[in-house]
């Protein structure tokens, strides 16, 4: 089994003004180091990677690296022209990363033996783990579960980030033991920590972490009560923060807590009022 055990935040990416706010870049990571997550992802989906030129992203890598252990750092690498994504990969192995989190190659949906090419092609040219990121509403590609079986068989890709939304293919991957399995898809946390997943990979962790941090222990220690407690007093705030898109309800909590200010990347557009006010009592409580 790999590293890739607990709570891991996919970082969101602070704006101001447009550009890169590192400020609070750093008060938040700082934040969820304290509150015990086992590690942060950057440049994910909800750090809003397509949104930032490839030297934003190894700047907010480079930033990152200075306040958290190397072992605790996953970089996301995500892109569909292949020869492009693996000079930045070259240049992103530069750094010590623990992993790398690839999701397919969005648009261009190629086919079952393109993608084992695909993820073939990536953990071979990597010198640390892979995470395969599965996450076919966002890509336009479905993995069939041979093909995943087949890509997870190679020795570097270490874990998924499941958001499949396809049961037989999480079983399947947790059977087959040759890969940890990372909840991607906050709602089914709890389900998928009591059937083995490893951990998860949860935007919804920026607010109320150590709760999702003592969710994720109660399963561990097999204290399910606890747990279904947890993830029910959970459950509100996970909802309302997938009401609008990701990552704008996320940066309206932490905004409402102080810790950054809630400007996204257009076209992505901040937190409805609504929502706002949906969120601040749920964001508030016992923080
Ligand atoms: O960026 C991520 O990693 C996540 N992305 C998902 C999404 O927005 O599609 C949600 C998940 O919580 C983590």
């Amino acid at each position: 089994m790999s590293a890739f055990q607990g709570i891991w935040v996919p970082v969101v990416t602070p704006f101001h003004d447009g550009a890169l706010d590192f400020i609070g870049l750093r008060r938040l990571v700082e934040h969820l180091l304290e509150k015990h997550v086992a590690g942060i992802m950057v440049c994910t989906t909800t750090g809003e990677a397509a949104s930032l030129s490839r030297q934003e992203q190894l700047a907010v890598l480079d930033a990152v690296l200075q306040w958290v252990p190397a072992h605790r750092v996953v970089m996301g690498l995500a892109g569909n022209n292949q020869i492009e994504l693996l000079q930045f990969q070259d240049q992103v192995l530069k750094r010590p990363v623990a992993g790398l989190l690839v999701p397919a190659p969005s648009y261009i949906r190629p086919s079952q033996a393109g993608l084992e090419a695909f993820f073939r092609t990536v953990a071979d040219a990597s010198s640390v783990p892979i995470i395969l990121y599965d996450i076919p509403y966002r890509t336009g590609v479905t993995f069939e579960q041979a093909t995943l079986l087949n890509i997870v068989a190679h020795e570097r890709i270490k874990a998924v980030k499941d958001c499949g939304g396809n049961l037989g293919n999480t079983l399947a991957l947790l059977a087959s033991g040759e890969v940890d399995v990372l909840c991607g898809e906050d709602i089914q946390l709890f389900n998928a920590l009591c059937l083995g997943a490893s951990g998860a990979i949860a935007a919804s962790a920026h607010v109320h972490t150590e709760q999702f941090v003592a969710l994720w222990q109660q399963v561990r220690d097999n204290q399910l009560a606890e747990a279904r407690q947890t993830f029910f007093q959970l459950l509100p705030l996970i909802q309302t923060l997938f009401m609008e898109p990701n990552p704008a309800p996320v940066k309206a909590a932490l905004a409402l807590q102080g810790l950054i200010g809630s400007e996204l990347r257009a076209p992505m557009q901040r937190a409805s009022a609504a929502l706002i006010a949906r969120v601040q009592p749920l964001s508030a409580l016992a923080q």
